[in-house]
């Protein structure tokens, strides 16, 4: 198998598309609290990926690799006030009845949630560029992910406002943009058999840190 291929077969097996809890919400039996737990603990996810994405920053050195990334921050923080994934994250709580007090609060937030997103931003803070961008790559199989939901939105949880779904709408997008851009990177890095490996490895710990938040999430709502 190539590079590419081992790559894309990693996500394929584990990504968290295949976890029950997603299978759930898809199927439509997720109850209104146990959809509005996902949306309050994932929170803590978004709020986290601008961070990650500095300490990845902080890792390029060339300036045209630093422009490719620079973006993800903005996409998220937005250019100004009221705009950005965070702003989106926020309003799509709001339409399932939450307040931003409570969002970014942070209480709520389950202990297996947070050691996750804390070991994601660790991997990136302390790991390789290359170990650090290859952990995104899950981000190859995340449009197709949404696309899924959006749909599983306006069909089985109407009570939730649509325009509350916009986060996701916007994400297919630079979603399919960013695992783009950096899986070119990936594979012009991983030259050696033990790069390779390294970025296997960050690729596979970052479907368990997806994996592992749902299986808290799901926990905490039984
Ligand atoms: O809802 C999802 O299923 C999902 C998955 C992922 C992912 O695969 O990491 C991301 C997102 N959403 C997302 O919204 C997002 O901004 C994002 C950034 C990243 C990353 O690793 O840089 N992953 C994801």
């Amino acid at each position: 198998m190539d590079f590419e291929a081992e790559l894309r077969a990693v996500p394929e097996r584990r990504y968290h598309h295949l976890h029950p809890f997603n299978r759930r919400m898809h199927a439509g039996t997720l109850s209104k609290e146990e959809l509005r737990g996902w949306i309050l603990n994932r929170f803590h996810y978004q709020r986290h990926i601008p961070i990650k994405d500095a300490l990845i920053l902080a890792k390029l050195d060339r300036p045209e690799r630093r422009r490719m990334w620079i973006h993800r921050i903005t996409d998220h923080d937005g250019g100004v006030e009221g705009e950005g994934g965070i702003e989106r994250w926020l309003r799509l709580g709001e339409a399932a009845g939450l307040t931003r007090d409570e969002l970014w609060s942070g209480e709520g937030v389950v202990p297996g949630v947070r050691l996750a997103v804390d070991g994601y931003v660790n991997l990136c803070r302390h790991g390789t560029a290359l170990e650090a961008v290859a952990a995104s790559l899950t981000e190859l199989f995340a449009p197709d992910l949404m696309r899924v939901r959006i749909a599983a939105f306006e069909r089985h949880y109407p009570w939730i406002d649509p325009e509350g779904l916009r986060y996701f709408r916007v994400r297919v997008e630079q979603g399919a943009r960013d695992g783009g851009q950096a899986l070119p990177l990936v594979l012009s890095w991983a030259r050696t058999p033990d790069q390779r490996r390294a970025a296997l490895d960050a690729l596979a710990y970052k479907c368990q840190v997806l994996w592992t938040m749902l299986d808290a999430i799901e926990e905490a709502c039984r």
